[in-house]
């Protein structure tokens, strides 16, 4: 199912995994003023992820076998935020970006309370994870791309690049996919559909969140 959503919605996809930003990292020319709005803004929006990530676990939790290893992965989830939040804050100090001072902008307060819309427990467990997925999965492809062979990402930029670019981000990535695609196949048409929705929504976010950083308010 993921895969024939992928090809379907290709052009949004590759919007949100390709953003002009991704390329000027990955071509060496950032504007360092843009990656701090960025990384500043995406402290918040990662800390507002911590409930959701709380959440899912809560419905895997409820809603997986035994068998299936999905609180184990989402777990792994969780353990990877914990390191991402101290090291937001130590990259924060390295370029001077003062966080405890930062403004969530518009599309980012938006995207926030997309997440915690999705935290509710009305919110079934595939429509939840499908969202997690594909969060995760932005972040995975975007950075990734910057880290292949004939990029010309800035030295200083490299460890922000292997948060999310790395192998093992990206196996984490692709168990995420693997519970979704197993909880759509057991799911309703009703599910399907919110599922597919919910997708959709968040490379939408995902584009308005990279925009962000030249400028939006
Ligand atoms: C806007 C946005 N989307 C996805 C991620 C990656 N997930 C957790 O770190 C992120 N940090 N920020």
């Amino acid at each position: 199912m993921t895969e024939t959503w992928l090809r379907k919605h290709r052009l949004l996809y590759v919007g949100a995994t390709r953003h002009s930003l991704i390329h000027a990292i990955r071509d060496g020319n950032i504007d360092i003023s843009a990656f701090k709005t960025w990384l500043g803004q995406d402290y918040i929006f990662v800390r507002a992820f911590v409930p959701f990530i709380a959440s899912v676990l809560i419905k895997a939790w409820k809603e997986s076998n035994d068998r299936d290893n999905d609180v184990e992965v989402i777990l792994g989830g969780v353990s990877a935020l914990n390191d991402e939040i101290s090291w937001f804050k130590k990259e924060a100090s390295k370029w001077g970006v003062q966080l405890s001072n930062i403004v969530p902008q518009k599309a980012n307060q938006e995207y926030c309370r997309f997440l915690e819309s999705l935290t509710s427990p009305e919110v079934e467990y595939t429509v939840a994870i499908v969202a997690f997925w594909a969060i995760e999965t932005v972040y995975q492809e975007s950075f990734a791309h910057c880290l292949e062979e004939d990029s010309k990402t800035a030295p200083e930029l490299k460890e922000t690049c292997q948060r999310w670019g790395n192998q093992g981000f990206a196996e984490y990535c692709n168990s995420l996919r693997k519970i979704a695609d197993r909880q759509l196949e057991n799911a309703s048409d009703d599910a399907i559909t919110k599922a597919e929705a919910t997708f959709l929504q968040v490379l939408e976010y995902e584009v308005e969140f990279w925009n962000m950083s030249h400028g939006g308010t």
